[in-house]
């Protein structure tokens, strides 16, 4: 399409990478939300969310004059070429994807859309909907792309510039085609194919990623148990080019804004077709029963019990990198340590303000005054290069639970603390001195 007119409806994650992404490219972007406030901020250059260079982009994108921002998406696609739906479709009833958000942007805009406009779902959606959406809109004349986005919270702008992939699909051919070439200078691999495929490859990619994240917390638990180390395990696997190294490392469970809702929606699609996708269903489960042995651990290391123990907390974010706490593994696990009456202090270093069931401080080292163990369960680098000597001063026990394997068991060992990873050898100071 060369330099082309867009408008993109929903500026979250998705919606406002992807309208200063393609304004980086060269293209014409309007990006439309209904929440008045971020759409004054980001008219402003103003991002509240944590993604590296998103905030450059968006300011770039303003001077040059190829970024704007609205409210309201009627007057803003009357002369648009390609409209992106970047809106949520989050977990509904019975898990299946809740897509009401986007039937309302469709309706809103059926009317206003120019002929020739392709309206593309970049939202993570069902199989069936870019059909669903063509019978909605009632416009021959408006061809429905599906174009999945598979951008990571906080490497979202360096994923979007660098895919491994682009999927277009659509029953027309020439859209998918014309949706493509708004990527062309990104050179990446392109699947072009029908809708139905396009949207279940994102599906498809987000559950085997949970299926390998459950399979790998497993093959942790099952290390534990067998006097083996999960770091050589999945060493020694990573090396296989089939299996690859990516996604193989223990956690408190997965979390996040897509990865648990993908996996219930595609069950529920399967289910819908009379079809019981057991081994994803038995992923799910595992991810459940993750959390309960992450808190299992924790009261073993402060000697069986939780009621009245005192845990510090560090990390709260699904991953490190981003302050999204969406379905985050981290929250799970406080709140189960509130309910066995544990007093929990945390802190993250990108999440601040108040959060029920424990005390949120801004330093870290705060969370180490008096407390009985020490739960590391987001990733954070900086972590690693707290002061662990003057933590353990500060510290009542003597338990770090590192749930996601990231401190340096002997720097740990060191200043008196005991050690306990996933799927690793426990490290206790007293035993080996
Ligand atoms: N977050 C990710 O990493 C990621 C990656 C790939 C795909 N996805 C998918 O992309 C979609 C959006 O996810 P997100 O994380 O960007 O969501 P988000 O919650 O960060 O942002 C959604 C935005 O849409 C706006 N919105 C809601 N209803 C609207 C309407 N009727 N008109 C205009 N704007 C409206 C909201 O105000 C919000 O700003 C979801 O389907 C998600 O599964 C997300
Ligand atoms: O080795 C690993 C890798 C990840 N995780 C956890 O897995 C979850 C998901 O991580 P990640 O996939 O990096 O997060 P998202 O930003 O939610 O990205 C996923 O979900 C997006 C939304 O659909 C997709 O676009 C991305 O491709 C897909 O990776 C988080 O809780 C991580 O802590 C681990 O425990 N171990």
């Amino acid at each position: 399409m060369g330099s082309a007119r867009i408008t993109v409806i929903g500026t979250g994650y998705v919606g406002l990478t992807t309208g200063a992404c393609l304004a980086s490219l060269g293209h014409r972007v309007t990006c439309v939300d209904v929440d008045e406030v971020k759409v004054a901020r980001l008219a402003a250059g103003r991002v509240d969310i944590l993604e590296p260079g998103l905030e450059e982009l968006v300011s770039r994108g303003l001077a040059a004059g190829r970024l704007s921002f609205a409210v309201g998406s009627r007057g803003s696609v009357w002369n648009a070429q390609a409209v992106f739906l970047c809106v949520p479709t989050p977990m509904g009833a019975r898990g299946a994807a809740d897509l009401r958000a986007v039937e309302a942007v469709v309706d809103e805009i059926a009317g206003t859309l120019p002929p020739g406009c392709v309206v593309i779902t970049k939202s993570t959606v069902p199989v069936g909907t870019a059909q669903r959406i063509r019978d909605r809109l009632g416009r021959s004349d408006v061809p429905v792309v599906a174009n999945p986005e598979f951008l990571r919270e906080g490497t979202a702008v360096s994923d979007f510039l660098n895919p491994d992939r682009i999927v277009v699909g659509s029953d027309d051919e020439a859209a998918a085609r014309r949706v493509a070439a708004l990527y062309a200078d990104l050179a990446a691999p392109t699947v072009v194919t029908d809708a139905a495929s396009a949207e279940l490859v994102k599906y498809a990619a987000n559950c085997f990623l949970a299926m390998k994240l459950s399979y790998v917390n497993a093959m942790a638990e099952l290390c534990e148990r067998l006097g083996a180390d999960i770091l050589s395990v999945t060493e020694g696997m990573g090396y296989d080019h089939r299996i690859g190294r990516a996604f193989l490392k223990p956690g408190p469970g997965w979390g996040g804004s897509c990865l648990p809702k993908d996996t219930h929606a595609l069950v529920q699609v399967a289910e819908s077709v009379g079809f019981d996708f057991s081994l994803l269903s038995a992923a799910i489960g595992e991810n459940i029963a993750q959390r309960d042995r992450i808190v299992a651990k924790i009261a073993g290391a402060v000697g069986g019990s939780l009621a009245g123990a005192r845990i510090g907390v560090l990390g709260l974010a699904f991953k490190a990198g981003t302050n999204d706490l969406r379905d985050s593994p981290a929250l799970s696990v406080t709140s189960m340590l509130a309910a066995h009456g544990a007093e929990v202090t945390a802190y993250d270093p990108a999440i601040g303000g108040d959060l029920p069931g424990m005390r949120l401080v801004d330093d870290p080292y705060q969370v180490a005054k008096g407390a009985d163990a020490i739960v590391v369960l987001t990733e954070w680098d900086e972590f690693r290069r707290l002061d662990w000597s003057y933590l353990a001063d500060l510290m009542h026990g003597d338990a770090v639970v590192d749930t996601r394997n990231l401190l340096d068991p002997p720097a740990i060992l060191a200043v008196g603390l005991c050690w306990l990873g996933l799927g690793r050898p426990r490290v206790r100071a007293r035993a080996t001195a």
